[in-house]
């Protein structure tokens, strides 16, 4: 099974998932003065209002919280082809101090970066279709700097007690991630892939300029939840979730805005 230790983190995932080693791996450095204005990339469109919200969990990776993803709702518009249906949310973060975004900014990392996991259901019967295919999920990447508290978190920071080990799950309803997202919309675009096994490269990346904050009281209740479920005696504080950046292997990220 993979982690994100010594023995099992990112360097050695390649043993069991070759594609690590692929053309459109995930996550990478932003360079923004290399992004390339594209005035056809549609504003992003999310329509996040009647949010149906089913659960959160630890799933020994990360927390997650997941979406009934039953009908047209939860849409993602913007540089895709159709609307995509959202299943689910995640973070990756650090220890203390600023590291644990995935995607970087100029070499900047973030100490946490939120990823909003979409998939074609225009085009796919089901999300393990959409999973394996170049066009089939859409992630939405929204970075996390230290700040000013973020209300919309409290609800996720307070639930996190009741999953604090790999494996628990309870209910979280009517979540609405609109509380979650900057102002500006303002976005980079690239082809890439999941940044945790099996690491599909499926993904169309859409990574927003503008961070949100969030106060270090806040991200503090995240390191307590554990990568270990309650059977394990090894008790690993969940931190450090990230993947580090891939090489860019001559994609071009596109860039909403002048
Ligand atoms: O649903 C998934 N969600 C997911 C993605 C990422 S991600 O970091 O890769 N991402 O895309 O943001 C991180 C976490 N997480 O909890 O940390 C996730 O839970 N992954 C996933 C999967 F688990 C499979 F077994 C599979 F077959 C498949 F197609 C998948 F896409
Ligand atoms: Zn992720």
């Amino acid at each position: 099974q993979w982690g994100y230790g010594e023995e099992d983190g990112p360097s050695s995932w390649y043993k069991d998932y070759p594609i690590a080693e692929g053309a459109r791996q995930s996550p990478i450095n932003i360079a923004p003065e290399e992004a390339v204005y594209d005035h056809g990339l549609p504003p992003i469109s999310l329509h996040y209002d009647n949010c149906t919200s089913t659960n959160i969990s630890n799933n020994g990776h990360s927390v997650v919280v997941e979406f009934d993803d039953v009908d047209n709702q939860n849409l993602l518009g913007g540089p895709l082809e159709n609307a995509y249906r959202l299943k689910q949310f995640h973070f990756h973060w650090g220890g203390k101090g600023c590291h644990g975004s995935e995607h970087t900014v100029a070499g900047k990392t973030y100490t946490s970066e939120l990823h909003l996991v979409h998939w074609n259901a225009a085009k796919y019967s089901s999300f393990a279709e959409a999973a394996v295919a170049p066009d089939g999920l859409a992630v939405l990447g929204v970075f996390l700097e230290i700040g000013d508290e973020r209300g919309g978190l409290n609800k996720i920071t307070d639930s996190l007690y009741m999953v604090k080990f790999k494996g628990t799950v309870t209910d979280f309803r009517d979540f609405n991630p609109n509380c979650l997202l900057p102002s500006s919309l303002k976005y980079w675009t690239y082809p890439g892939s999941l940044t945790t096994p099996p690491l599909y490269e499926s993904v169309t990346w859409i990574v927003l300029t503008e961070p949100i904050c969030v106060s270090e009281k806040q991200m503090g209740k995240f390191r307590t939840l554990l990568f270990n479920s309650e059977e394990e005696e090894q008790r690993t504080r969940m931190e450090n979730n990230f993947r580090p950046p891939q090489p860019l292997k001559g994609r071009t990220v596109r860039a909403s805005f002048k």
